[in-house]
């Protein structure tokens, strides 16, 4: 069979030498974004995506100093640096990651794109790579292709007219990615799941909607719906680097909603950016919907992935250090908002490597224009999602009630997090879950939205939840999707529900994450408060050996709990008490619980 593409090929040969890293523009000597004139013009203008209405963009587009000779970059603002060869880094955190990435990006595959971990499975003495997906053949019998109008790394995306079946007549959007750059069984594996993902999710407002799938000798087709309204990072250009906040809020809002939706279907995306958020048209108050799942995955309850993939700019440290989960994809969120509040991005530095350091260790700057500006919320919001500690960062059902954006009228989703929180507490000793009912006392008036929302979605009868409520709101949720990531396991470790009924006060305590509490400003206030409450109702005498088995700490480590059990009553002193809420860290000792 004949490549139906061959034109975009070309384009591709053509889009790829003009974005050579060593083209790239010098850096300003802040943390500033670099700027980007003109798109690389792929897909001609005028053409579907956009690609004309920003082609007529030029200059600055962000209110910041730009760069020596940026004019000249086909477009560094496509998440930049990420086609820079690894330079001689300095030493640094990133410099492991980095040869780590290197080393393990398979022999032929591209160098430049998105950070893909890749094992080389292509060398000598390797069965040949098996790149049939079992895909439907006829792609050019169903589909006329049309312009290219859009490109990434991994593929390039026409426009095309159905030619017959359901599609008949119908503009849709394919993906195309060439079978050739497929040269490693992980690079072909993130193909499959990228098709399997985008079938199995199916049905939000915000996601793209898949058609179907088809392959040849030479590509796989993704076909979906056609967004004719270019990418929200155009649109940020186009406003000259930033949103007024009321925009940003409707822009966040959609991100979040979509967001949590693929979360409790244990999806994460990983590579969450502006150039993955297409508006369905041009209009300005057109919807947004996310694409590109390339780098996405499955996540199971409790489970953690480790390779390092995403795009620099927007990578947690967490991936950096190769241990996250859905977490990492509320970070990406956050720098997006940054973005979008201020026109500059929040870790920047000219290699790679330097934007790790940046990530890994930097504080985002607050202090500079526009930020006096923005709301204290605005900033607030953002703060509590570019948490370097994952476990403080807000969910994104959570998100959605933050004061900044909770007025707003949208439904707040069920959060997958409660369901692990109140797995927690049921197992929990009876003096931690006093514990926690006291600080469940002690919750502001943000918590409380939260959770009133969280336990509304369980539908409680009689002011009670039980086991049966969190199955039937989970399974009224269930997708392919979840049922491939395994997210109803979780039920089962919640048996000790089944028994047990849950009214509002008792659903709080066990649905708060002390951890997340921690992360807010008023912290202290409400640990305080929660320690006065815990005085009253809960607080009794404990010997060390029982708070050890208590937080799980190894009684080697006992030392940790000095100051924790008051000399004059034996009981648990106000350290104490926040160290038995959240347990006790172990990262910085040599003695890690077993
Ligand atoms: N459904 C669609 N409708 C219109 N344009 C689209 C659609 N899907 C993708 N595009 C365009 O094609 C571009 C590339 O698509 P996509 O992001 O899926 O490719 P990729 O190679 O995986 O990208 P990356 O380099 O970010 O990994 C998008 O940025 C967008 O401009
Ligand atoms: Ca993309
Ligand atoms: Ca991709």
């Amino acid at each position: 069979m004949g490549h139906c593409c061959s034109k975009q090929s070309t384009v591709a040969t053509a889009n790829y030498a003009a974005s050579r890293p060593d083209e790239q523009p010098k850096p300003p000597p802040s943390p500033l974004p670099a700027a980007s004139p003109a798109r690389s013009g792929v897909g001609g203008g005028g053409g579907v995506g956009g690609g004309g209405e920003v082609s007529s963009l030029s200059g600055s587009p962000f209110p910041s100093p730009l760069p020596a000779g940026v004019a000249a970059s086909p477009s560094p603002a496509r998440t930049p640096l990420r086609k820079f060869r690894w330079p001689l880094p300095p030493p640094s955190p990133a410099r492991p990651i980095m040869s780590l990435i290197a080393k393990r990006r398979g022999r032929g595959a591209p160098k430049e794109g998105p950070i893909a971990e890749e094992q080389a499975v292509d060398g000598e003495g390797e069965p040949p790579l098996d790149k049939s997906f079992g895909y439907a053949k006829n792609f050019c019998a169903r589909f006329e292709l049309g312009k290219e109008v859009g490109r990434g790394h991994f593929g390039h995306t026409c426009w095309a007219k159905g030619k017959k079946g359901e599609l008949k007549g119908q503009n849709v959007a394919v993906k195309i990615i060439s079978k050739a750059k497929m040269t490693s069984a992980i690079s072909i594996e993130d193909v499959r799941r990228e098709v399997k993902i985008l079938k199995g999710l199916a049905g939000h407002k915000h996601l793209i909607r898949f058609h179907d799938a088809f392959e040849d000798n030479n590509n796989v087709y993704i076909v979906m719906e056609l967004c004719e309204g270019g990418e929200l990072l155009d649109r940020i250009l186009s406003r000259g680097g930033r949103y007024r906040e009321g925009e940003a809020k409707d822009i966040v809002i959609q991100i979040l909603s979509v967001v949590a939706y693929f979360h409790l279907q244990g999806v994460v995306h990983r590579d969450l950016k502006p150039e993955n958020f297409l508006f369905s048209t041009r209009d300005e108050d057109a919807p947004m919907k996310i694409i590109d799942f390339g780098l996405s995955d499955f996540i199971g309850p409790g489970q953690r992935l480790s390779d390092v993939v995403g795009s620099a700019y927007y990578v947690a440290p967490e991936v950096l250090h190769r241990s996250y989960s859905l977490e990492a994809d509320m970070w990406s969120i956050g720098v997006i908002t940054y973005i979008l509040l201020c026109g500059s991005r929040p870790f920047w530095a000219r290699t790679e490597s330097g934007i790790f350091r940046s990530v890994l260790r930097a504080d985002p700057n607050f202090h500079d224009s526009p930020w006096p500006t923005v709301s204290a919320e605005a900033r607030d919001f953002v703060k509590r999602l570019l948490n370097k500690d994952y476990r403080k960062r807000m969910t994104a059902a959570q998100a959605l009630t933050h004061p900044w954006i909770r007025d707003e009228k949208h439904a707040v989703p069920l959060d997958i997090s409660i369901y692990k929180l109140v797995k927690y507490y049921v197992r929990a000793t009876p003096f931690k879950r006093s514990a926690l009912k006291a600080l469940s006392k002690a919750l502001t008036e943000d918590e409380l939205v939260y959770l009133r929302a969280q336990y509304n979605l369980l539908e409680p009868k009689n002011g009670y939840v039980s086991l049966d409520n969190f199955k039937v709101a989970l399974m009224k949720n269930l997708t392919e999707a979840m049922k491939e990531s395994r997210v109803p396991e979780i039920l089962d470790a919640m048996e000790a529900l089944s028994h047990k009924k849950m009214g509002f006060e008792e659903f709080c305590a066990a649905a708060i994450s002390p951890h997340q509490l921690e992360g807010r400003e008023d912290w202290d206030q409400i640990a305080n408060t929660a320690f006065e409450y815990f005085e009253q109702e809960g607080n009794r005498v404990i010997s060390l050996d029982e708070l050890s088995s208590e937080v799980n700490l190894d009684p080697r480590a006992q030392s940790l709990l000095d100051n924790c059990i008051r000399s004059t009553d034996g009981k648990l002193s106000f350290l104490g008490y926040t160290k038995f809420l959240h347990g006790v860290t172990l990262r910085n000792t040599s003695l890690r619980p077993r």
